[in-house]
């Protein structure tokens, strides 16, 4: 107005706003000014600071005032809308007018700045605290607690983490003086009363414009609450609820920030009394950093892990104790050992001694048992240079004590190279669906952001990293005077309201609609990161060949660590991923036909046979689908011919039984636990010149359909494979098992409980899942290799493309190993063709056929059942379950076995007791009364009984305990 009035051509419009006006054209030309400024900086910041109903509160205030002021001046003091604004309150009392003017003033400031009570509250208490001279902080909680409506008003109670006995963070707050019984933290209400309750409240809401407090998520909780992997099962339900969710994300919706008792207050409580500055570093909590990195996934070190092993990288040695050395010769040499020089070989000179390369294996081959004794060594691959390259040779030798083999494994040439294609990086296109992800969740109004560097883009596979965000909290900073979010003491922006992880899972149907996918899976949260996994499939997808992952350095680390480390294939980031069967220790492979499972086998078997000679490893195949594995016949590894009779399954698996206790029972005379311990002790011995130990193999069993195994034989299948998985993984037999059938009848859940490691392939849905891997997402798989790989200990599978084998490259693998065995007779002198007959079945692993039901029975057992009898003068079952102390079925069988050799005779009149002929030498039993036959009857009734009813709960999918005397064949 100055500068309009002072200018002659303006100064008429000047002088026309301030008659019509008054004062208020000053506040106007200000008001014009701010608004251009504010408008100006939300441009420049893109934010949005001006509210139309702010706007249109600060006119109507603005008029207001001048018409209070035009009643306390009386006329054409405040202009002529000033006047014309009063004309309604000529003749009325003065105080009526100024009663309601002012009246007027404060219901409209209240509505244009959106007053509270908490600002009254707030405005008082500051006021208070600058008459009063009592310091900040006393008593003023005590008020407020009383005042308070809820200890939880940030969070519900029963997920605070301040609920649970939280007195210490209460007390921070709370007068200690406080009476015990109102520092009882709320119970929290039932699920019914928080649902009337959020209805109650979602009501009162809507009708005052009013937010809601968050009772009303407990309605998305009951949906939410048993996980998201069974999001599909209520997701219709769950998008169904989304306009209500809407309702507490409203922007309205705040929290008191002076309520001591809210829990995000508290929260900032404890951040506030954290000392500031340099503090000394705290020492390790181990519960809780347990407990903290539960679940996140670690990559282990390599060179950690040698059951005694240490490492002195400086002079190429491997020190196994203190007293011996194994030292890798200088080019081909077989390995040296050498006593240690800090052990007490050591005081006496330091003295190398070369170990004689032909060790005994326990069952070897006959062709290989003659070619250590007289073949020429074959030299080993030629080493490369590098020291960390011969320190792994020297480690992968001591794991197998037979410090040199007269087996080569194969060069990596046999296998496929892949082809050329490269690994897709980030492109246009990937930021292109990156930003597709942020606006569909945007328009579903969920804050959540997705980052360049949370992509990760595999084989087959792209995963984008969701973070959920929310509305931050703001401060003003007083230097810049600019509202600032605030950041917490690891500079992460502090949320006022977050959004929700089961929000982004409720909407994975839409994501896959707009993303245009075949399926996405989703994965919340991912383990160890800040953000929920969206996995779409990779439309430039390419095939992981085996021999990558087999060259890997991640491959070479493990395989340096264990002869059993199998290549998987590589994960969503594109990094291979290997495990170790010996650490797993048994693997189950399930899936629906086509999905890969065979491909996996045959990955497996070639992992082992590209690196291990069969003094390391010996397998077993069972393949009731008969062309599987047929291609493996002959390769020196393997301890019996493929089996693809299911009849000779039951023959194999007592074989490894066998095998087992015979391995346990050496153990024990020799005082180790273990396969590691034994080889230790071999090769301590060897350094002395003992051989009297033999080279002990590891055992991979391999079954490539458990469900026609289960058909045929279900106890006995179950019952043998659970024995092996329970007992073998210290004796080394290691068992991969695959099923096309994920159900119960065949994955029961014994076999479940005792193979912990499992892969789970496509599934055709989210039960069959659930069965392999305990939890849904396997339906979500995409086929061919793509596969959840959940290992022993972790929590949640890790998705995997699995690599792929051909079969040529599995043919010519097998085809490299049978010539191995015809270049040895060939160096001894023997007729290929015999050399190669000869090593087909190892002496002790012969199979034969059997009928399920039947057993085999020790003949020490026939021999002393029939000691029983003759002794007794009598037979019955229930006497040579008692005496023997066997199972109601195999003291049956030995009863018809005694009958066949004609030592009993049959039951007479349905009696238990039959008669023992001929007592011989060993007779004179006490015979038997009628009372003995009554009690014969009511024991073998009831032994029988119980029988059934096992038989029945192994049908029904319940399986009872297994019986130690059925299984001790
Ligand atoms: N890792 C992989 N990478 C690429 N393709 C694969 C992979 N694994 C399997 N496939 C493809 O899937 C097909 C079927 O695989 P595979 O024979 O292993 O299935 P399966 O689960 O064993 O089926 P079935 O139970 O009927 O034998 C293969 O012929 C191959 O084309």
């Amino acid at each position: 107005m100055t500068v309009l009035s002072s200018a002659p051509i303006w100064s008429n419009i000047g002088k026309f706003f301030l008659v019509f006006l008054g004062w208020s054209a000053y506040v106007l030309a200000f008001g014009f000014v701010l608004f251009a400024v504010t408008r100006l900086y939300e441009s420049l910041r893109n934010e949005k600071l001006i509210r139309n109903s702010m706007v249109f509160g600060l006119v109507v205030l603005c008029l207001l005032v001048l018409l209070e002021s035009r009643l306390i001046m009386g006329p054409l003091t405040a202009g002529a809308l000033a006047d014309v604004l009063a004309m309604p309150f000529q003749g009325w009392p003065p105080a009526v007018g100024h009663v309601l003017v002012i009246g007027l003033i404060l219901v409209v400031t209240i509505f244009t700045f959106r007053i509270t009570f908490a600002h009254v509250m707030m405005v008082y208490r500051f006021i208070e605290r600058i008459i009063g001279d009592s310091p900040r902080g006393e008593d003023e909680y005590e008020e407020e607690s009383e005042a308070a409506p809820s200890r939880f008003l940030g969070q519900r109670p029963q997920f605070s983490r301040y609920s649970a006995a939280s007195r210490a963070a209460l007390d921070d707050f709370e007068d200690v003086d406080e009476p015990e019984a109102e520092l009882e933290l709320p119970s929290a209400p039932s699920r019914r009363q928080l649902a009337s309750r959020a209805g109650k409240v979602a009501q009162a809401a809507r009708a005052s414009k009013q937010p809601q407090p968050a009772a009303p998520l407990v309605d998305e909780e009951i949906y939410y609450d048993d996980g998201f992997n069974s999001y599909d099962d209520y997701s219709d339900k769950t998008i169904a609820m989304e306009p209500e969710q809407y309702e507490y994300e409203d922007e309205n919706y705040y929290f008191d920030d002076e309520d001591p008792l809210n829990d995000i207050n508290l929260h900032k409580h404890h951040v506030s009394i954290v000392p500031r500055g340099v503090h000394e570093p705290q020492p390790l909590d181990i519960t809780d950093h347990t407990g903290a990195t539960r679940g996140a996934h670690q990559q282990a070190l390599s060179f950690d892990d040698h059951q005694g092993l240490r490492f002195d990288d400086h002079d190429d040695q491997t020190v196994i104790d203190d007293d011996i050395v194994l030292q890798p010769a200088p080019g081909n040499e077989p390995l040296l050992l050498e006593p240690n020089p800090r052990g007490e070989a050591a005081r006496s000179g330091r003295k190398v001694r070369q170990v004689t390369p032909n060790p005994p294996v326990v069952a070897p081959a006959p062709v290989q048992r003659q070619a250590s004794v007289a073949m020429p060594v074959i030299p080993p691959a030629p080493k490369s240079g590098s020291g960390s390259k011969k320190m792994a040779n020297a480690v992968a030798s001591m794991n197998t004590p037979n410090i040199k083999s007269s087996w080569q494994p194969p060069k990596l040439d046999v296998l496929q190279a892949p082809d050329n294609a490269k690994q897709q990086i980030y492109s246009e296109d990937t930021a292109a669906l990156a930003k597709l992800i942020q606006d569909t969740l945007r328009s579903f109004r969920v804050e959540a952001e997705v980052r360049e560097e949370d992509i990760s883009i595999g084989p087959t596979i792209i995963r984008f990293g969701i973070r959920p965000t929310g509305r931050p909290q703001m401060v003003l900073d007083e230097m810049s005077g600019k509202l600032m979010p605030v950041r917490d003491a690891s500079g992460q922006i502090v949320y006022e309201t977050r959004t929700r992880v089961s929000r982004i899972m409720a909407l994975q149907n839409d994501l896959a609609l707009v993303l245009e996918a075949k399926t996405i899976r989703m994965e919340a949260p991912v383990p160890g990161r800040p953000y929920v996994g969206v996995e779409i499939p990779n439309k430039n997808s390419r095939l992981v060949m085996l021999r990558e992952v087999l060259e890997s350095k991640e491959f070479q680390a493990a395989k340096a660590k264990s002869k059993l480390s199998i290549g998987l294939g590589k994960d969503v980031a594109g990094q291979v991923r290997v495990g170790d069967l010996a650490k797993m220790p048994h693997l189950l492979i399930a899936g629906a036909t086509g999905a890969g499972k065979s491909v996996m086998i045959n990955a497996i078997i070639a992992s082992i046979l590209m690196q291990s000679t069969p003094d390391d490893v010996r397998l077993l195949m069972v393949d009731p689908k008969m062309v599987e594995l047929n291609m493996y016949n002959g390769i020196p590894h393997l301890l019996s011919p493929v089996v693809v009779d299911v009849e000779k399954v039951v023959s194999l698996l007592k074989n490894a039984i066998a095998e087992m206790e015979r391995r346990y029972r050496l153990f024990s005379q020799l005082g180790v636990r273990n396969l590691e311990g034994y080889r230790k002790l071999r090769a301590q011995k060897l350094t002395q010149g003992d051989t009297s130990l033999n080279n002990l193999p590891a055992i991979v069993i391999i079954i490539d359909e458990l469900a026609d195994l289960m058909m045929a034989a279900p106890e006995e299948v179950e019952g043998m494979i659970c024995r092996l998985a329970q007992l073998a993984r210290a004796t080394g037999i290691h068992l991969v098992v695959a099923t096309q059938r994920p159900s119960v009848d065949v994955i029961t859940g014994l076999i479940k409980a005792n193979i912990p490691t499992r892969i789970s392939f496509m599934v055709s849905s989210a039960v069959d899942s659930r069965t392999i891997i305990d939890m849904g997402g396997a339906e979500r798989l995409l086929g061919r290799g793509d596969m959840l790989y959940l290992p022993a200990d972790a929590g949640r599978p890790e998705r995997i493309q699995g690599a792929f084998l051909s079969d040529d490259e599995a043919q010519r693998l097998a085809d490299f190993w049978r010539q191995q065995i015809v270049q040895h007779a060939l160096a001894l002198g023997v007729d290929p063709q015999a050399a190669n007959e000869q090593s087909q079945v190892e002496p002790g692993w012969e199979l034969k056929v059997e009928h399920p039901d039947e057993f085999e029975l020790e003949d020490e057992l026939l021999d002393r059942a029939e000691d029983v009898v003759r002794e007794q003068g009598r037979a019955s079952i229930s006497l040579l379950q008692r005496r023997l102390k066997i199972g109601y079925s195999r003291a049956a069988r030995l009863i018809d076995l005694l009958e066949q050799h004609g030592i009993i005779g049959q039951s007479v009149d349905g009696g238990r007791a039959r008669e023992v002929y001929d007592n011989g030498p060993r007779g004179g039993g006490d015979g038997h009364s009628l009372a003995d036959e009554a009690d014969d009857i009511m024991e073998e009734e009831k032994a029988r009984n119980e029988f059934l009813r096992n038989q029945a709960s192994r049908f029904s999918h319940n399986p009872p305990p297994i019986d130690d005397d059925e299984m001790d064949m």
